[in-house]
């Protein structure tokens, strides 16, 4: 599903090499940690997965499809077949719960019937039902995160991406997060996550792989857990 060949990545700007021969694979179905010191380029792995940084050299694939060679003009198109959860939940401040759900499915031509059926299911997996019509403002963290959860899962993509999702919720919310995140990839979807807390990772049977100074340094395919 994910594959990354001899990668480099070097910020033109300030000349850091952020990633250096980097060589990854990961599999369907796979729920994967990311973790490593500030500054190691786990966010810069995240950027490239997403296509909104190329590498300097190397080859990404992600779902059969070539990155560096996908088009400018198909980018939108690849990028709505992730699912993307960041540290800041990034919803909508004026749309309801129900609203910032339905807002990914409107923007990519399901039909009203479907959004109908298809938004409060998805808010009922992540427990959030009797929350459709709040505002993002009056809810915690961890149910904000929940909704951007929603949102990432609404479009049923096959794999997605978390970038330090627990960084702004409280421990147990963490868990709870992790824990749901979990359920989705015993469903199939894959799942890569990136995070800092070491606590969060050894909780879980997944594998955890260690980048630092831009290379991974470690690859724990049974249960792993670091120390920084
Ligand atoms: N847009 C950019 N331009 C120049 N240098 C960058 C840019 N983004 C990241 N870097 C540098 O690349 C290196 C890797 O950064 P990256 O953000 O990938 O690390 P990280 O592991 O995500 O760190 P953190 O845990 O602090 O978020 C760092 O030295 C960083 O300063």
């Amino acid at each position: 599903m994910i594959e990354f060949v001899n990668v480099s990545k070097v910020y033109k700007a300030t000349g850091t090499r952020a990633l250096s021969n980097f060589n990854v694979s990961i599999d369907r179905g796979e729920f994967v940690f990311v973790v490593g010191p500030s500054g190691a380029g786990k966010s810069t792995f995240i950027k490239l997965l997403m296509r909104e940084e190329k590498p300097t050299s190397g080859e990404i694939y992600v779902n059969g499809q070539n990155l560096v060679r996908l088009k400018r003009r198909k980018v939108p198109y690849y990028r709505r077949t992730l699912g993307v959860v960041f540290q800041d939940f990034r919803l909508i401040p004026t749309m309801n719960v129900y609203d910032n759900v339905a807002f990914a499915l409107r923007v990519t031509n399901v039909s009203a019937k479907d959004i109908r059926s298809r938004v409060p299911y998805i808010l009922g997996l992540v427990g959030l039902s009797g929350k459709a019509k709040s505002l993002p403002e009056h809810l915690s963290g961890g149910e904000q995160q929940r909704v951007a959860l929603a949102r990432a899962l609404v479009n049923n993509p096959p794999l997605i991406i978390a970038d330090e999702p627990t960084g702004n919720i409280d421990p147990d919310l963490s868990f709870e997060i992790v824990d749901l995140l979990s359920e989705i990839n015993k469903c199939g979807t894959t799942i890569v996550m990136v995070t800092h807390e070491h606590n969060l990772v050894s909780e879980f049977d997944h594998r955890v792989i260690t980048i630092d100074e831009g290379t991974i340094i470690s690859d724990d395919r049974n249960r792993g857990y670091y120390d920084e």
